[in-house]
């Protein structure tokens, strides 16, 4: 079918006046647009479907979320027959999210399955802790995370409050596609309907602060920045740290009110430093001691600290992710809880120093694909036999314990103040503890290069540079020759200086990573949210003193200057 056949088929009365009437405009005047709109459907990603708002297959609309919607109340229905099906929605403060929390609750009700639906903006990790509390069998959040303002999205948890994965994921997608838009039952029966709030807000706060509750000292003197970039987070995150015992808490106010606009910043995604750039502003004027800024569903966290000078640094997922994940360890060894039967987990593109720290203690490291559904699957299969103590990856945001199955901002913020008030009351400080992590191991530095190449002709570049760098294959990076190539969607990790190849056993997806013998490490893989392909890097040096830690990161970063360079990124 012709991408004009496509938007013509939205011409029906299966669509209602509104959407004929973008359609008609686009057919007369944006053919691009029109293109765009329709090349394909929309699919499921790293964090569910997500995409620009508008009419077309390819956009978020009633009808598309109607569909996804419609899909899978039928594979509900069919997977889990003879029950009451429930399903609770929460959705955050981007244009049309409450609408569309509506839409979804009125296609899930009208086929007959009860609906928690949130009364207002709530964190996505309230939504997977609600799906658990609440006996549920799945969830739904509206929300498009920290994209930019034009888009929105849908994310799908299962009745174990992790985000869908195989075979659950294929399955509803197959049932989506069967689906024509006209057969979306949109007639709401609202006595299924049932409005949620301030008690589930309650419990997952309480099982939040529970969490990561350590006894620790000198709380009351840590002066702590917190902005929530107009997003979820406002609702949760004070009241957390109130209730965990933090008193010098400073909210940026001019961020503090939702708004799908972000008006304050250029993006509101805690991983660019400009999102931060207010906190640490007023933490300069206050003399703060951490700052704390989430994305707007409050999955992510970004945090500055201190660094030796006195200068506010941004750490990355990386750095996050290993300072807490030491702690946590250290703490269940404190408490005589460590015997072998616990794990941390990660993601394939994320720091090998975050294995070096687990090994030191005896703890396992499992690694899956990219994105925290894939933490959230290990977790739930490793249920009776180990415990779960805390998992992260390379992109911002951390997961502790087992009571929310995804990546939890509100969480992590008090973890994150925990580390920072147990380092300043002995006399240290937050990076002055990733420093001594990287004495105790090794000093790992890593960097992220983004390109954006957005729409079809994007995607299709994206396609071809991956077909590029599978062509020709590199051998050698920085001098340092190329151990294993790791092709994940081949399934294949190919040792080239045995020539050797091992088969990979997690799911396809469509990422390499190329390991040298130097330690250094390199991915690539298109992002899964957003019109990106990304390059990780990773480099390691040795580290004998907190005292020559400037100048080991100055030889990593130009180390990483070069590989750039040499890979024809710069
Ligand atoms: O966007 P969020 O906050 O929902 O976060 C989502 O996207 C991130 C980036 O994924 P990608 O590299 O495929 O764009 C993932 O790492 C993360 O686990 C996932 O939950
Ligand atoms: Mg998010």
């Amino acid at each position: 079918m012709t991408i004009l056949e496509k938007a013509q088929l939205w011409l029906s009365d299966t669509f209602d006046t509104d959407t004929q009437q973008e359609i008609k405009e686009l057919i007369e005047n944006d053919k691009d647009k029109l293109a765009d709109s329709f090349y394909k459907s929309m699919e499921f990603g790293t964090g569910g479907m997500r995409g620009v708002m508008g009419a077309g297959t390819n956009r978020i609309n009633k009808y598309t979320l109607g569909k996804a919607t419609q899909g899978l109340s039928n594979y509900l229905i069919e997977t889990l027959p003879n029950k009451q099906l429930s399903v609770v929605i929460a959705f955050d403060c981007r244009h049309n999210s409450q609408l569309f929390a509506k839409v979804v609750a009125d296609v899930l009700s009208a086929n007959n399955i009860k609906v928690y639906l949130f009364e207002d903006l709530r964190p996505t990790p309230e939504l997977s802790f609600a799906v658990k509390h609440l006996g549920c069998d799945a969830g739904i959040v509206l929300t498009a995370s920290h994209n930019p303002p034009e888009y929105n999205g849908y994310k799908v948890y299962w009745g174990d409050g992790g985000q869908i994965v195989p075979p659950h994921d294929n399955k509803i997608i197959a049932k989506v596609n069967e689906l024509d838009f006209s057969e979306i039952n949109f007639n709401a029966n609202e006595d299924l309907i049932e409005v949620i709030g301030k008690k589930v807000d309650d419990a997952f706060v309480d099982a939040s602060v529970k969490n990561v509750a350590f006894n620790t000292k000198g709380k009351e003197n840590l002066k702590v920045v917190f902005t929530s970039l107009h997003g979820t987070s406002i609702v949760s995150i004070p009241d957390a740290l109130a209730k965990a015992g933090y008193t010098d808490v400073h909210i940026v106010e001019e961020q503090r009110i939702p708004n799908g606009d972000f008006p304050t910043v250029a993006s509101p995604n805690p991983e660019e430093p400009a999102a931060l750039k207010m906190a640490t502003d007023l933490a300069e004027q206050i003399q703060g001691d951490i700052v704390i800024g989430t994305d707007p569903d409050c999955d992510r966290l970004g945090i500055a600290v201190r660094d030796l000078e006195g200068n506010m640094k941004l750490l990355n997922g990386n750095q996050t992710m290993c300072l807490m994940t030491n702690f946590l360890i250290k703490k269940w060894k404190e408490a005589g809880k460590l015997n072998g039967k616990q794990f941390v987990g990660s993601t394939i593109v994320s720091t090998n120093l975050v294995n070096e720290i687990a090994e030191s203690y005896g703890v396992e490291t499992k690694v899956g694909l990219t994105g925290f559904k894939w933490i959230a699957k290990m977790v739930r299969e490793a249920e009776g036999t180990q415990d779960f103590i805390g998992g992260g990856e390379e992109s911002f945001g951390y997961m502790v314990g087992d009571f929310v199955r995804d990546k939890d901002a509100v969480t992590a913020t008090v973890l994150a103040c925990e580390i920072a008030a147990e380092a300043k009351a002995k006399g240290s400080s937050m990076y002055q503890e990733l420093l001594q992590i990287y004495v105790d191991n090794n000093f790992y530095k890593e960097h992220l290069i983004s390109l954006v190449k957005k729409g079809m002709d994007g995607a299709q570049q994206i396609a071809q540079m991956m077909v590029d760098l599978r062509e020709n294959p590199i051998s050698e990076i920085d001098g340092s020759k190329v151990n294993f190539v790791y092709d994940y969607e081949a399934s294949t990790k190919n040792n080239l200086l045995t020539n050797t190849v091992e088969t990979i056993d997690i799911p396809k997806s469509n990422v390499l990573i190329y390991e040298t013998v130097d330690g250094t490490k390199v991915a690539a893989r298109p992002s899964g949210t957003e019109p990106k392909i990304k390059f990780y890097f990773s480099v390691r040096g040795e580290l004998c003193c907190i005292e020559k830690a400037k100048e080991v990161e100055a030889e990593l970063d130009t180390k990483i200057q070069r590989i750039i360079k040499e890979m024809k990124l710069s």
